[in-house]
């Protein structure tokens, strides 16, 4: 068996079985309490050796964190004509909700075996900005740090961008409160780990900060159905084979249900059960890229044998999606393996292709490029 990520690399894998430990040993946890210095080595070592970690002291309230999970239940407990209210396909911004088997995360299994609501970004949602004024954050044109437009300032660039675009059910206006609550808390995490990972990578502290303000972020909710138990190779996944696109991810898993696997060096699925009191965070394709391969973003799938139903809550982060993505100046030693590509345009590519019948994606493609000519010098 093969996999090809996104990012173009190629792994083997040599069994459809999950394995509880072996090739990277464990997947390390962290407690974001630990001095500086020492959080930021442990973070290096795990952002270039496993690309997956869990995480302690994060911060995030586990009351707030019950009750995202509980109006996300509530939500899809609604009758299907009240989820497809908010569908996503009546966004631009590939944000909503997902019906069972609507998505093929991996081409070559049949479609994912969850139901999903997502949302992006968006400044109402964000603790940082000011929650009366209806215009997105203002983001100065700092070309020093990688950004070569101007920020998402009118609803033409804010279509561009993905950004503010959301879509929330009528049926359950909990899970929007909720969701506010639980996204503007992880927020504030992100922007925290995102300063570590450029002292990780050899940068000032503060060098993502302003690419932070106005971030290319979904985050999403997602719900695993029970399924019968049987043999890998004949159960769909409840999330194909795949390596995140953004920069980082932030999940948390509801409940004990141990379904998350990870792929280690020697092909083998390693499994990352829910440990209370922690998140798990893993290393996307945009920041594998922007890092030229010092950090690694490693395959990951769902699989949900358990016989009971599963829910998590995954928060994606990257920089704005005008932010150009060019290896960075720390990370040359050999050469830079990437060409430049702006944000937003590699993480739509990579939603919509596994999301959009194939003669709208190249419809849409076209309209996307041709929005971004010029961005890339
Ligand atoms: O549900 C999970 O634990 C992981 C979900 C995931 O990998 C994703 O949405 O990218
Ligand atoms: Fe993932």
């Amino acid at each position: 068996m093969a996999f090809t990520s996104f990012a173009g690399n190629s792994y083997a894998i040599v069994s459809d079985e999950a394995r509880e430990i072996s090739g990277f040993d464990e997947i390390p946890l962290i407690d974001l309490g630990l001095p500086r210095d020492e959080l930021v080595a442990r973070l290096r070592d795990a952002c270039t050796r496993v690309g997956f970690f869990y995480i302690k002291n994060h911060g995030v309230p586990q009351d707030t964190i019950d009750r995202v999970f509980a109006s996300a239940q509530g939500f899809f407990n609604l009758d299907e004509q009240a989820k497809q209210q908010c569908h996503f396909k009546n966004s631009k911004a590939l944000c909503g909700y997902e019906g069972i088997q609507s998505v093929y995360t991996d081409e070559t299994r049949k479609p994912d075996l969850n139901e999903a609501f997502s949302w992006r970004y968006s400044p109402d949602l964000d603790p940082t900005c000011n929650k009366d004024s209806s215009s997105s954050t203002p983001v100065d044109d700092t070309s020093s740090s990688g950004r070569g437009l101007a920020g998402p300032g009118n609803d033409d660039e804010q279509a561009l961008f993905l950004t503010g675009q959301n879509q929330w059910p009528e049926a359950k206006p909990e899970l929007r409160r909720d969701v506010t609550e639980y996204y503007g808390h992880v927020l504030t995490l992100a922007r925290r780990l995102i300063r570590y990972f450029a002292l990780a990578l050899g940068l000032p502290e503060g060098y993502f900060d302003d690419m932070m303000r106005s971030p290319g972020s979904m985050g999403k909710v997602l719900h695993y159905p029970p399924q019968p138990k049987r043999a890998p190779e004949d159960v769909p996944l409840g999330i194909g084979a795949h390596t995140d696109i953004e920069c980082c991810t932030i999940l948390c898993q509801g409940g004990n249900i141990p379904a998350l696997q990870v792929l280690n060096p020697n092909g083998e699925w390693v499994l990352a059960p829910p440990i209370p009191g922690t998140f798990v965070v893993n290393i996307g394709d945009m920041l594998a890229r922007w890092s030229n391969d010092t950090f690694r973003s490693t395959i990951h799938r769902v699989l949900n044998i358990t016989g009971q139903e599963r829910y998590s809550l995954p928060v994606f982060i990257g920089p704005s999606y005008d932010t150009i993505i060019k290896p960075l100046a720390t990370c040359l030693a050999q050469g830079a393996k990437y060409d430049a590509i702006p944000a937003g345009l590699y993480v739509w590519k990579r939603l919509a292709i596994s999301r959009l019948d194939k003669a709208e994606y190249e419809r849409q493609l076209l309209e996307m490029e041709s929005r971004y000519t010029g961005v890339v010098a």
